[in-house]
């Protein structure tokens, strides 16, 4: 028997980011939104732990238990007092290292594949508190539509949604370490005050309305000077998408993938088309959000 998990990427609509706290981390004001852009977490009772994964970038994922979902299999087993004996298997179609929180979807996925195939039975709480030891980002993951993150962006506050917001996606020829982003902002913030990061209500009332002019108005990313200075050619990426007419381009979280607001699905085709032939980038994708956090989909 088997069970399989879908799980979505996201975009961050807006990223605050406040000065680097005490443990290196940083406060946020995290606003998430899950994307169409899913990966795809099997789960099956085996000898031992094993990992195998396969789409365009899976020769860039660990298969050792560094890996996000084995180390959520590990915990959801540690804390059930029982082995993590189990083949996952990743079909995944999230960019690696691309700021669209991929390696946590498959934490979250196989935290919860793992948690049905096993009838742990966990509740919501103690899944999301598991979510939170694994990384930042993974109880999102989870919870999928949109929400507000704050503390490093655990603390999760789901927000209203009135309509499907259009996006098109640019991934880049490498990817970007997300601490090394991080770094890069403290860097570039030395000396400077930083802001407490709050949640901009012009962007929440945005997303309220489902209303993409004023969510392109809205957007915001921190990182995004950071990840431009790694990585400038991103600033090729973002011109291309704003003469094809995007409404809004900014980098997803800690990039280096690239992301565009469009009023539409035809006028999303239509940027995607326009960036595919700009050479700035290595493959397009068009996806809408919200989309709905990790789901059980077969077993
Ligand atoms: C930047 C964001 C935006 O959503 O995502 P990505 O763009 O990478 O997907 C997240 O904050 C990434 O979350 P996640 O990838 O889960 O990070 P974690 O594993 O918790 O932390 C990895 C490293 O990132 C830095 N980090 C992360 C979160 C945070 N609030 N402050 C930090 O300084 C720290 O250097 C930490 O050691
Ligand atoms: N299941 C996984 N899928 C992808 N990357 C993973 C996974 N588990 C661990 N990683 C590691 O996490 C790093 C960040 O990957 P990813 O989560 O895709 O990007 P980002 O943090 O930019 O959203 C990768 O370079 C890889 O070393």
């Amino acid at each position: 028997m088997s069970v399989t998990v879908r799980v979505p990427a996201k975009v961050n609509v807006q990223l605050a980011v406040g000065a680097a706290r005490p443990d290196g981390f940083h406060d946020l004001a995290n606003v998430f939104l899950a994307v169409g852009l899913y990966d795809e977490v099997t789960v099956t009772p085996a000898d031992t732990l094993r990992v195998t994964c396969a789409g365009p970038d899976a020769d860039q994922v660990p298969l050792d238990r560094t890996n996000l979902a084995a180390r959520a299999a590990e915990a959801l087993a540690g804390r059930y007092g029982r082995e993590a004996a189990v083949h996952i298997h990743i079909a995944k179609d999230i960019p690696v290292a691309g700021g669209m929180a991929g390696g946590s979807a498959d934490g979250a996925g196989a935290l919860l594949a793992c948690d049905a195939l096993w009838g742990t039975d966990a509740s919501r709480e103690e899944l999301l508190d598991i979510c939170a030891e694994l990384g930042s980002d993974v109880p999102f993951s989870l919870v999928g539509g949109a929400a507000l993150g704050t503390g490093r962006g655990e603390k999760l506050t789901p927000l209203e949604v009135g309509g499907s917001f259009h996006w098109v996606f640019a991934m880049a020829v490498r990817g970007l370490s997300t601490p090394a982003v991080f770094r890069e902002f403290d860097r570039l913030v030395e000396g400077l005050d930083v802001p407490e990061p709050v949640a901009s209500q012009p962007l929440l009332d945005a997303l309220a309305k489902g209303d993409p002019d004023a969510l392109a108005a809205a957007v915001s990313n921190d990182l995004q000077p950071a990840a431009l200075s790694l990585f400038p050619e991103l600033a090729d990426t973002l011109a291309a998408g704003r003469e094809a007419g995007a409404l809004a381009m900014l980098v997803s979280g800690s990039g280096p993938t690239t992301a565009f607001l469009t009023p539409d699905a035809e006028s999303a085709q239509a940027v995607a088309t326009a960036l595919r032939t700009s050479g700035t980038c290595r493959s397009v994708r068009v996806a809408a959000g919200p989309a709905p956090g990790a789901t059980v989909i077969d077993g």
